[in-house]
């Protein structure tokens, strides 16, 4: 079967010719840049016996280059239309799984069918299956997506995605940087984190009004195995950075509310040698990790002196 020639007016005909427009809402800007669709795929350094979850089939040309490198390739639209578009293109593909709906359940949840189907497909693979994300994700819910597929069982060895630049700058940002902030803490605690390329607005159809960068992340088994309570982790590092122009002391007086009394969070903050002055976006990732562990062990202690 040939590639689609993904160019703007190629796609623009292809739609029109399905009667379709791009739909803004759920972020349709499609790469219209050959090289770069590549590029994509080339980052991920695919092998025979990866599962790769693509999210956003659009017309498949990502998906194309995926099922070519990869063992097996779900792939999810929320389109009804587009679905049914790829699935013409793609459908004759033995190793391409395509799911039409919402790869997100809620904002804090991926939809569980995806996630089974996953699971599926690595243990048919075998014990040497990897699990990967390779996306040009719609902007809207990339952040969503990336955060809480790192939750998941199994969570992805390595994702590759197109996502909004500025997304992209919060996921690598550095401790006192304006963009350092509870992304950066949480995928950094996980993955090597790194920009592969930034992408112009021209290179998509239609052009987004901002630009867009390739990310990769590389999970590390080792670090994750270091943090004892994910969940515990993910959401108290949200609650340190709520509120970013206050003291680390009273975000977590105030986050703790009801879990920790302010002697009891004065205590883990002495503990580990804090100012009064001492600021969340300051704290390197290590450091916070520390904190969060500290107050983790502080609520189980109170919650037994309760007992
Ligand atoms: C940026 S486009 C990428 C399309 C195509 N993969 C490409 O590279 O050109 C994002 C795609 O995700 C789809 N989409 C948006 N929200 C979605 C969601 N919550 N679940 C699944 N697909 C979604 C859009 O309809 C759109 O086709």
């Amino acid at each position: 079967m040939n590639q689609p020639r993904q160019t703007a007016s190629y796609l623009s005909k292809r739609l029109a010719a399905a009667g379709l427009q791009p739909v803004s809402r759920y972020g349709q800007n499609f790469l219209i840049d050959l090289n770069l669709v590549d590029l994509i795929a080339n980052s991920a350094e695919m092998r025979k016996d990866d599962v790769v979850l693509e999210i956003g089939t659009g017309v498949g040309s990502l998906t194309s280059r995926l099922s070519d490198a990869a063992g097996a390739v779900l792939t999810i639209e929320i389109d009804e239309n587009l679905h049914r578009l790829a699935k013409e293109e793609l459908g004759w593909r033995p190793n391409v799984r395509l799911l039409q709906g919402d790869a997100l359940h809620n904002k804090n949840t991926l939809r569980p069918d995806m996630m089974e189907q996953i699971r599926d497909a690595m243990s048919r693979i075998g014990e040497n299956a990897r699990f990967l994300l390779v996306a040009n994700l719609p902007y809207n819910v990339a952040t969503p997506i990336i955060s809480n597929l790192m939750l998941e069982t199994p969570s992805p060895d390595v994702v590759v995605a197109t996502i909004q630049k500025e997304v992209g700058d919060r996921i690598v940002a550095e401790p006192g940087s304006k963009d350092y902030g509870a992304l950066s803490v949480w995928l950094q605690s996980l993955c090597k984190c790194s920009i592969v390329r930034v992408l112009s607005p021209k290179v998509f159809w239609p052009r987004p009004n901002v630009d867009s960068a390739i990310i990769r992340l590389d999970a590390q088994p080792e670090w994750r195995a270091n943090i004892p309570d994910l969940r515990y982790f993910h959401e108290t590092v949200r609650t340190l950075f709520f509120h970013r122009r206050k003291f680390l002391r009273s975000v977590v007086v105030s986050g703790m509310k009801g879990r920790l009394d302010k002697r009891q969070v004065d205590e883990v903050l002495g503990s580990l040698g804090y100012s009064e002055t001492a600021r969340t976006e300051e704290l390197p990732v290590a450091e916070i990790q520390r904190l969060v562990e500290a107050l983790r062990q502080a609520e189980i202690k109170a919650k037994s002196e309760k007992e």
